[in-house]
Protein backbone atom coordinates (compact mmCIF):
# COMPACT_ATOMS: atom_id res chain seq x y z
CA UNK A 1 0.00 0.00 0.00
CA UNK A 2 1.23 3.66 -0.52
CA UNK A 3 2.53 5.20 2.53
CA UNK A 4 0.74 8.52 3.73
CA UNK A 5 4.75 9.67 3.73
CA UNK A 6 5.34 9.63 0.69
CA UNK A 7 2.30 11.51 -0.76
CA UNK A 8 4.32 14.75 -1.25
CA UNK A 9 7.30 12.62 -2.80
CA UNK A 10 8.24 13.58 -6.09
CA UNK A 11 10.02 10.53 -7.66
CA UNK A 12 12.51 10.97 -10.57
CA UNK A 13 13.39 7.78 -12.44
CA UNK A 14 16.89 7.96 -13.94
CA UNK A 15 17.52 4.85 -16.70
CA UNK A 16 19.63 4.33 -19.55
CA UNK A 17 22.13 1.28 -20.60
CA UNK A 18 24.56 -0.19 -18.10
CA UNK A 19 27.63 2.34 -17.46
CA UNK A 20 25.64 5.47 -19.50
CA UNK A 21 26.37 7.01 -16.33
CA UNK A 22 23.50 7.19 -14.29
CA UNK A 23 25.50 6.96 -11.05
CA UNK A 24 27.74 9.68 -12.19
CA UNK A 25 25.28 12.17 -13.05
CA UNK A 26 23.15 11.65 -9.55
CA UNK A 27 25.96 12.43 -7.68
CA UNK A 28 26.16 15.68 -9.38
CA UNK A 29 22.51 16.46 -9.28
CA UNK A 30 22.88 15.52 -5.43
CA UNK A 31 25.56 18.11 -4.81
CA UNK A 32 24.06 20.62 -6.77
CA UNK A 33 20.44 19.86 -5.68
CA UNK A 34 20.34 17.87 -2.40
CA UNK A 35 17.99 15.35 -3.83
CA UNK A 36 17.87 11.80 -2.29
CA UNK A 37 19.88 9.69 -4.26
CA UNK A 38 18.62 5.76 -4.48
CA UNK A 39 20.54 3.30 -6.59
CA UNK A 40 18.60 0.04 -6.74
CA UNK A 41 21.67 -1.78 -7.59
CA UNK A 42 23.56 -0.10 -4.82
CA UNK A 43 20.60 -1.05 -2.11
CA UNK A 44 21.23 -5.09 -3.85
CA UNK A 45 24.54 -5.19 -3.73
CA UNK A 46 24.46 -3.84 -0.01
CA UNK A 47 21.96 -6.68 0.79
CA UNK A 48 24.47 -8.98 -1.03
CA UNK A 49 27.48 -7.44 1.11
CA UNK A 50 25.59 -8.39 4.28
CA UNK A 51 26.32 -11.93 3.69
CA UNK A 52 22.49 -13.00 4.16
CA UNK A 53 21.08 -15.79 2.39
CA UNK A 54 18.87 -13.78 0.61
CA UNK A 55 22.34 -11.86 -0.40
CA UNK A 56 23.62 -14.81 -1.88
CA UNK A 57 20.76 -15.74 -4.05
CA UNK A 58 20.94 -12.39 -5.85
CA UNK A 59 24.75 -12.44 -6.45
CA UNK A 60 23.88 -14.97 -8.15
CA UNK A 61 20.92 -12.87 -10.45
CA UNK A 62 23.47 -10.35 -10.87
CA UNK A 63 26.59 -12.16 -11.93
CA UNK A 64 24.33 -13.30 -14.98
CA UNK A 65 22.87 -10.11 -16.03
CA UNK A 66 19.68 -10.82 -15.09
CA UNK A 67 16.73 -8.88 -12.80
CA UNK A 68 16.27 -9.98 -9.37
CA UNK A 69 12.39 -10.14 -8.40
CA UNK A 70 10.65 -7.35 -8.24
CA UNK A 71 9.26 -7.66 -4.47
CA UNK A 72 12.60 -7.42 -3.46
CA UNK A 73 13.83 -4.51 -5.00
CA UNK A 74 10.85 -2.80 -4.31
CA UNK A 75 10.31 -3.02 -0.87
CA UNK A 76 14.53 -2.09 -0.39
CA UNK A 77 13.75 1.26 -2.09
CA UNK A 78 10.50 1.65 -0.41
CA UNK A 79 12.07 1.25 3.07
CA UNK A 80 15.23 3.55 2.01
CA UNK A 81 12.63 6.47 0.67
CA UNK A 82 10.50 6.35 3.95
CA UNK A 83 13.94 7.14 5.94
CA UNK A 84 14.99 9.79 3.64
CA UNK A 85 11.72 11.85 2.55
CA UNK A 86 12.14 14.51 5.44
CA UNK A 87 15.01 15.73 4.03
CA UNK A 88 13.81 16.30 0.55
CA UNK A 89 10.74 15.44 -1.45
CA UNK A 90 12.70 15.00 -4.36
CA UNK A 91 14.01 11.45 -5.41
CA UNK A 92 16.46 10.11 -7.84
CA UNK A 93 15.55 6.84 -8.02
CA UNK A 94 18.60 5.43 -10.01
CA UNK A 95 18.09 1.74 -12.29
CA UNK A 96 14.51 1.56 -11.66
CA UNK A 97 12.22 0.32 -13.20
CA UNK A 98 13.86 -2.08 -15.12
CA UNK A 99 10.67 -4.14 -16.66
CA UNK A 100 7.17 -2.58 -16.89
CA UNK A 101 5.64 -4.29 -14.24
CA UNK A 102 8.12 -2.69 -11.49
CA UNK A 103 7.16 0.74 -12.84
CA UNK A 104 3.02 -0.06 -12.34
CA UNK A 105 4.40 -1.92 -8.84
CA UNK A 106 6.20 0.79 -7.70
CA UNK A 107 3.11 3.37 -8.81
CA UNK A 108 0.66 2.04 -7.22
CA UNK A 109 2.36 1.21 -4.45
CA UNK A 110 5.15 3.51 -3.55
CA UNK A 111 4.78 6.99 -5.29
CA UNK A 112 3.79 8.65 -8.73
CA UNK A 113 6.54 9.04 -11.19
CA UNK A 114 7.37 12.56 -11.50
CA UNK A 115 9.65 12.27 -14.98
CA UNK A 116 12.33 9.72 -16.29
CA UNK A 117 15.49 10.78 -16.81
CA UNK A 118 17.16 8.80 -19.77
CA UNK A 119 20.55 9.16 -20.27
CA UNK A 120 21.28 7.55 -24.16
CA UNK A 121 24.39 6.58 -25.41
CA UNK A 122 25.58 3.59 -28.21
CA UNK A 123 26.15 0.07 -26.99
CA UNK A 124 30.01 0.77 -27.80
CA UNK A 125 30.61 3.34 -25.46
CA UNK A 126 28.97 1.47 -22.40
CA UNK A 127 30.78 -1.54 -23.31
CA UNK A 128 33.97 0.60 -23.58
CA UNK A 129 33.52 2.58 -20.14
CA UNK A 130 32.54 -0.61 -17.96
CA UNK A 131 35.24 -2.31 -19.06
CA UNK A 132 37.13 0.87 -17.94
CA UNK A 133 35.35 0.96 -14.76
CA UNK A 134 35.31 -2.94 -14.00
CA UNK A 135 39.70 -2.25 -13.84
CA UNK A 136 39.43 -0.72 -10.35
CA UNK A 137 35.65 -1.42 -9.53
CA UNK A 138 35.97 -4.69 -8.40
CA UNK A 139 31.85 -4.90 -9.44
CA UNK A 140 31.46 -8.68 -10.09
CA UNK A 141 29.17 -7.77 -13.27
CA UNK A 142 31.79 -5.38 -14.79
CA UNK A 143 33.18 -7.92 -16.89
CA UNK A 144 32.75 -8.27 -20.96
CA UNK A 145 30.14 -11.66 -20.52
CA UNK A 146 27.97 -9.88 -17.91
CA UNK A 147 28.38 -6.73 -19.66
CA UNK A 148 26.93 -8.12 -23.03
CA UNK A 149 24.13 -9.90 -21.09
CA UNK A 150 23.07 -6.65 -18.82
CA UNK A 151 22.96 -4.89 -22.49
CA UNK A 152 20.52 -7.36 -23.76
CA UNK A 153 18.12 -6.99 -20.31
CA UNK A 154 18.60 -3.23 -21.77
CA UNK A 155 17.13 -3.51 -24.67
CA UNK A 156 14.42 -6.64 -24.20
CA UNK A 157 13.46 -5.39 -20.57
CA UNK A 158 14.04 -1.68 -20.09
CA UNK A 159 13.62 -0.20 -23.33
CA UNK A 160 10.10 -0.97 -23.20
CA UNK A 161 9.76 1.12 -19.86
CA UNK A 162 11.18 4.13 -21.46
CA UNK A 163 8.71 4.05 -24.40
CA UNK A 164 5.95 3.46 -21.74
CA UNK A 165 6.74 6.84 -20.45
CA UNK A 166 7.80 8.49 -23.12
CA UNK A 167 4.22 8.02 -24.63
CA UNK A 168 3.13 9.97 -21.40
CA UNK A 169 5.36 12.64 -21.74
CA UNK A 170 7.36 12.09 -19.09
CA UNK A 171 10.86 11.38 -20.82
CA UNK A 172 13.80 13.51 -20.00
CA UNK A 173 16.13 12.02 -23.11
CA UNK A 174 19.76 13.32 -22.54
CA UNK A 175 22.65 12.52 -25.00
CA UNK A 176 25.28 11.10 -22.50
CA UNK A 177 28.15 10.56 -24.73
CA UNK A 178 30.26 13.70 -23.65
CA UNK A 179 31.95 14.57 -21.03
CA UNK A 180 30.47 14.43 -17.52
CA UNK A 181 30.34 17.92 -17.54
CA UNK A 182 28.35 18.49 -20.92
CA UNK A 183 25.98 15.78 -19.69
CA UNK A 184 25.39 17.44 -16.78
CA UNK A 185 24.64 21.01 -18.20
CA UNK A 186 22.04 19.36 -20.41
CA UNK A 187 20.38 18.45 -17.24
CA UNK A 188 21.01 21.51 -15.65
CA UNK A 189 19.00 23.24 -18.61
CA UNK A 190 16.34 20.69 -18.95
CA UNK A 191 15.78 20.11 -15.38
CA UNK A 192 15.12 24.21 -15.07
CA UNK A 193 12.40 23.73 -18.19
CA UNK A 194 10.54 21.93 -15.84
CA UNK A 195 10.88 23.83 -12.65
CA UNK A 196 13.11 20.87 -10.93
CA UNK A 197 14.82 22.18 -8.15
N1 LIG B 1 33.12 10.17 -20.96
C1 LIG B 1 32.21 10.01 -20.01
N2 LIG B 1 32.35 9.01 -19.12
C2 LIG B 1 31.40 8.85 -18.20
C3 LIG B 1 30.27 9.71 -18.14
N3 LIG B 1 29.47 9.31 -17.12
C4 LIG B 1 30.07 8.25 -16.57
N4 LIG B 1 31.23 7.97 -17.20
C5 LIG B 1 32.12 6.86 -16.87
O1 LIG B 1 31.43 5.66 -17.23
C6 LIG B 1 31.51 4.66 -16.19
C7 LIG B 1 30.12 4.23 -15.77
O2 LIG B 1 29.48 5.29 -15.11
P1 LIG B 1 28.42 5.01 -13.95
O3 LIG B 1 27.95 6.33 -13.47
O4 LIG B 1 28.96 4.05 -12.96
O5 LIG B 1 27.27 4.34 -14.83
P2 LIG B 1 25.89 3.70 -14.42
O6 LIG B 1 24.92 4.05 -15.47
O7 LIG B 1 25.56 4.02 -13.00
O8 LIG B 1 26.24 2.19 -14.57
P3 LIG B 1 25.64 0.94 -13.79
O9 LIG B 1 25.86 1.16 -12.32
O10 LIG B 1 26.47 -0.17 -14.33
O11 LIG B 1 24.23 0.94 -14.13
C8 LIG B 1 32.30 5.28 -15.06
O12 LIG B 1 33.59 4.73 -15.07
C9 LIG B 1 32.31 6.79 -15.35
O13 LIG B 1 33.52 7.40 -14.97
C10 LIG B 1 30.17 10.77 -19.09
O14 LIG B 1 29.21 11.56 -19.12
N5 LIG B 1 31.16 10.87 -20.00
N1 LIG C 1 16.06 -2.66 -10.38
C1 LIG C 1 17.11 -3.48 -10.46
C2 LIG C 1 18.42 -2.96 -10.36
C3 LIG C 1 19.49 -3.84 -10.46
N2 LIG C 1 19.28 -5.17 -10.64
C4 LIG C 1 20.40 -6.13 -10.72
O1 LIG C 1 21.60 -5.52 -10.30
C5 LIG C 1 22.58 -5.48 -11.37
C6 LIG C 1 23.40 -4.21 -11.30
O2 LIG C 1 22.56 -3.09 -11.44
P1 LIG C 1 23.14 -1.62 -11.65
O3 LIG C 1 21.99 -0.70 -11.78
O4 LIG C 1 24.11 -1.32 -10.58
O5 LIG C 1 23.97 -1.74 -12.99
P2 LIG C 1 23.66 -1.92 -14.55
O6 LIG C 1 23.09 -3.28 -14.79
O7 LIG C 1 22.75 -0.83 -14.97
O8 LIG C 1 25.00 -1.79 -15.11
C7 LIG C 1 21.74 -5.64 -12.64
O9 LIG C 1 22.48 -6.15 -13.73
C8 LIG C 1 20.65 -6.61 -12.15
O10 LIG C 1 21.12 -7.93 -12.06
C9 LIG C 1 17.98 -5.65 -10.76
O11 LIG C 1 17.79 -6.84 -10.95
N3 LIG C 1 16.91 -4.80 -10.65
MG1 LIG D 1 25.19 2.74 -11.30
Amino acid sequence: MADAKLKKAKVIFVLGGPGSGKGTQCEKIVAKYGFNHLSSGDLLRAEVESGSPRGKELQAIMEKGELVSLEIVLALIKDAMLKLVDKSPYFLIDGYPRELEQGTRFEAEVAGCHVVLYFEVTEEVMKQRLLKRGETSGRADDNEDTILQRLRTFTSKTEPVIKHYADKGKVIKVNASGTIDEVFGVVQQEFAKREIK
